[in-house]
């Protein structure tokens, strides 16, 4: 009798599976028709859309009646969307490499696994390879929400022409990765300075005496952990990577550890409905410059977010403030703020407007 039941729940399946296939391919044909409309506009460069990508997932998760979360139904979508694209234009991405690191975990959350993902070793090569065009996009680590900001990739938006084409929200869950044995035996421990911070109290309490050895990347960290005794923190991918065992898992010392990322382009993003704008602005040094140089934002009704301080390079003592506030830069209201402010600050450059990640 309940192998009836069986038989019968899988026919169900294969019925269904059947549906989805069909449509799935039917839809794989449209976005090709898409892609042939946007060649004859002269727009073919630009296949990907960010905002209607952004667009379409929202939606999925407002028609999500379960059991699936969001992010299960979503990460579905997305790679029916990304098999979809490549049809047409494989996008290749640069991210922050090896093999393994957060940033290769983000670029695979934003574009799918169909992406062409392109390890380099540093942030800015990333931001020269997008640059000369030998990748469509860059994918950089940006901000941590238990280490704060990542200064290398802010500073590189001061001299870079790229713009801000999307975020990547990424829940970070580090472990403590060896080759074998268990933590007993760990005497050397490689990883980014940022996973250093981000697990210190673990550390000082379970490993007090083991060496801290800092390395480009947990990606770097894992490979070398594979060629010695020592250990790593890093990701599950990593592990996968390079055939570690994880001996400690979730040892970072916030729960909700998460890092956002950046997508970085040639492309301006429409508007997608849910959206950020990222500026970047130095002020003149007296009494209340600051101050009068970000008050249109409060008086205009516009959510100022994130403001975050760096050495300008130009004088001592002298700063730049990354500005990111809700909106896009061609809503009228954010578009006259914005006027307004490239007369009213000393330095003034706009580092793009965006859609807010998805999940
Ligand atoms: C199909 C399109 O092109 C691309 C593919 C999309 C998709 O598969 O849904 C969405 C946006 C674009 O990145 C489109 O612009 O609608």
């Amino acid at each position: 009798m309940s192998d009836d039941k069986l038989l019968n729940a899988r026919q169900r399946i294969d019925t269904l599976d059947e549906q989805i296939q069909s449509l799935i391919s039917e839809r794989a044909l449209i976005a090709q028709d898409v892609a042939r409309i946007k060649a004859d506009m002269g727009d073919g460069a630009d296949c990907y859309r960010p905002s209607r990508e952004a667009e379409v997932l929202r939606r999925v998760i407002e028609r999500n009646k379960g059991p699936l979360t969001d992010q299960s139904i979503v990460r579905v979508m997305r790679e029916i969307m990304s098999a979809c694209l490549s049809l047409e234009s494989p996008l290749e991405v640069a991210y922050l490499g090896p093999e393994g690191t957060y940033t290769q975990a983000a670029v695979y959350k934003h574009f799918g696994n169909a992406v062409k993902a392109r390890p380099l070793a540093a942030i800015n090569e990333i931001f020269r390879d997008v640059e000369a065009g030998n990748a469509d996009y860059g994918v950089v680590p940006v901000e941590n929400s238990t280490e704060g900001v990542v200064n290398y990739t802010l500073d590189m938006f001061a001299t870079s022409s790229l713009l801000i084409c999307g975020e990547v929200s990424l829940p970070v869950h580090h472990h403590l990765l060896k080759k074998a044995g268990d933590l007993g035996e760990v005497k050397e421990i490689y990883a980014h300075s940022q996973s250093f911070a981000q697990c210190r109290q673990w550390l000082d309490r379970k490993l007090p005496k083991a060496e801290r050895i800092t390395v480009a990347s947990n990606g770097e960290g894992a490979r070398m952990a594979a060629e010695s005794d020592g250990a790593a923190i890093a990701g599950k991918p990593a592990a996968e990577r390079y055939g570690l065992n994880i001996i400690a898992a979730n040892i970072e010392d916030e729960p909700d550890n998460t890092t956002r990322f950046l997508v970085i382009g040639r492309q301006i993003v429409p508007p997608s409905g849910h959206d950020m704008t990222s500026i970047l602005l130095s002020s003149y040094n007296r009494p209340g410059a600051l101050y009068a140089l970000l008050r249109p934002f409060s008086d205009a009704g516009v959510n100022l977010t994130r403001i975050e301080s760096r050495p300008s390079r130009r004088a001592q003592w002298d700063y730049n403030y990354f500005v990111d506030i809700e909106g896009h830069s061609q809503d009228p209201v954010i578009r006259d703020v914005l006027d307004g402010m490239k007369d009213a600050a000393v330095f003034y450059k706009f580092l793009g407007s965006y859609p807010k990640a998805v999940v």
